[in-house]
């Protein structure tokens, strides 16, 4: 399996070669040359697969000729090993039809250990075979962060470095990446948003002196791997409900777009994947991109879905690579006009290929609210405000005899304030996790100034 740029650069890369890259050297992501393929007989015989057995066998076709199955089995055992519930990925139904499949069962309590702990298994993988050590530097809002600290820490091979915009994660979030003391990780607070967080790791790997000199690598969703990491449990949901023999719909809590990608590419690996419903907060660029045709970017507000308070969702650029059939060229333009102009309006017919199979729906904070509410009251169930996001695009979007997931992204308890107000109950966290208000807290506070950041990183790995 071979990987090409969203934006021309052709030379081939292999898995290992794209996952240790991040991102590609003209500043496009990766993708695979090709859509490898499952028979109807394939996917019905992933159907007895333990959770890490199918996570090894999806992502198998995507390492091929790099990492070999029997390997792969045994970083998927190890990376879902410390999971709190058995099934790793749990599926509820909460309504009549509309299923949660609850994410949030990794050792930061977000979906982004679902992938995050296998891609730590896969970089001490190759970084041991190649005898190498990278830089990791990556943006979040609050639950990408803490996965990678979690996933990274202590590792011989590298070091992270994670960039959050100050005041605007929860403080659950903020404490899970700053108490964590092991030397390989530096915590900076950047006094701006998301946005502003990833634009400043995508300057870092455009910077060709600074990338070389301290072997930049990510772990943000512009890594194919984490995409890769993130199609399993889609299939497993799938398979559950009766595919490939009936088609399965998806509702997926949308920011940068890299998990709802992740069960599009389900469905163009032959996964019988009907609707993608997004659901987005007051942020909802994605949603009137979808709606009306409309990606044009505005001020970013803070809300009570704090990770989904994004306005460049970076993984459009791979959608819209294939809504353009590939064109590295149109799409290479296409990007650079938005970032230009800051809109982007698509062809008509491009545009309607997208809502072919996407359906948007936007919930503000009190929508949100009012969802998390009525959800505890009907059914019982506990969302947190992203996941009550999801929820709410699920069942707009639903139809009869179709099986509806939602993707529960997030842990009520890293959100206790929202659930509180609209539940009454305060969620608590985990054991592991119950000294967190009392563990010291370190990290940096800089203004979003590319060279100060930059500094920062080259100190932290003792380039300066
Ligand atoms: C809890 C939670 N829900 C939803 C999202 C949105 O996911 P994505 O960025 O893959 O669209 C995020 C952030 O990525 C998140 O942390
Ligand atoms: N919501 C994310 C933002 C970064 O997303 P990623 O999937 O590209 O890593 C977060 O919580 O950090």
């Amino acid at each position: 399996m071979q990987y090409r740029s969203t934006r021309g650069d052709t030379s081939p890369r292999s898995f290992s070669d794209i996952l240790l890259a991040g991102l590609a050297d003209d500043g496009g992501l990766y993708m695979p040359e090709t859509w490898p393929r499952f028979s109807a007989e394939q996917w019905r015989e992933m159907r007895t697969l333990s959770y890490p057995d199918l996570a090894a066998r999806i992502l198998s076709v995507f390492t091929a000729g790099c990492i070999d199955l029997p390997t792969l089995q045994t970083l998927c055992a190890r990376a879902y090993a410390g999971f709190s519930h058995a099934a790793i990925a749990p599926l509820t139904e909460i309504e009549n039809g509309l299923f949660s499949m609850e994410l949030f069962h990794g050792p930061t309590l977000a979906f982004k250990d679902m992938a995050m702990q296998l891609l730590g298994q896969l970089f001490e993988h190759v970084l041991t075979e190649r005898n190498q050590r990278v830089t990791i530097v990556g943006a979040t809002s609050g639950d990408t962060g803490s996965a990678a600290i979690e996933a990274f820490r202590g590792s011989p091979h590298l070091s992270v470095a994670i960039l959050h915009p100050m005041g605007r994660t929860s403080e659950v979030q903020r404490r899970q990446m700053t108490t964590v003391q092991d030397a390989n990780i530096l915590n900076i607070a950047v006094e701006g948003t998301f946005d502003d967080c990833q634009d400043l790791v995508k300057a870092m790997f455009a910077d060709t002196g600074f990338r070389k000199a301290v072997n930049l690598s990510a772990v943000n969703s512009i890594n194919w791997a984490r995409i890769a990491a993130q199609i399993p449990y889609y299939v497993r949901a799938a398979l559950m409900l009766g595919a490939p023999d009936r088609e399965v719909s998806f509702a997926v809590p949308t920011g940068n777009f890299g998990n709802v990608l992740a069960a599009w590419a389900a469905g163009e690996m032959g996964l019988p994947v009907r609707r993608l419903a997004i659901g987005s907060n007051r942020n909802d660029i994605l949603t009137r991109f979808l709606t009306e045709n409309d990606m044009s970017m505005r001020a970013v507000a803070p809300s009570l879905s704090p990770s989904m308070d994004i306005q460049v969702s970076s993984n459009f650029e791979r959608l819209l690579f294939e809504l353009l059939d590939r064109d590295p060229q149109a799409c290479r333009d296409t990007m650079l006009a938005f970032r230009q102009n800051g809109r982007m309006r698509v062809d008509d017919a491009v545009w309607r290929r997208a809502t072919a199979r996407f359906d948007a729906l936007m919930l503000d904070d009190d929508a949100t609210l009012a969802e998390m509410k009525t959800l505890f009251e009907r059914s019982g169930y506990l969302a947190d405000p992203h996941t009550a996001i999801g929820i709410a695009a699920g069942r707009k979007a639903q139809e009869p005899g179709i099986p509806m997931v939602v993707a529960a992204t997030a842990h009520p308890a890293k959100f206790p304030e929202a659930v509180c107000k609209a539940t009454g109950i305060d969620p608590t966290l985990p054991p592991h996790l119950a000294g967190l208000f009392d563990r010291e807290e370190r990290y940096d506070i800089l203004p979003n100034a590319l060279t100060l950041v930059e500094d920062a990183v080259r100190r932290h790995v003792g380039l300066a």
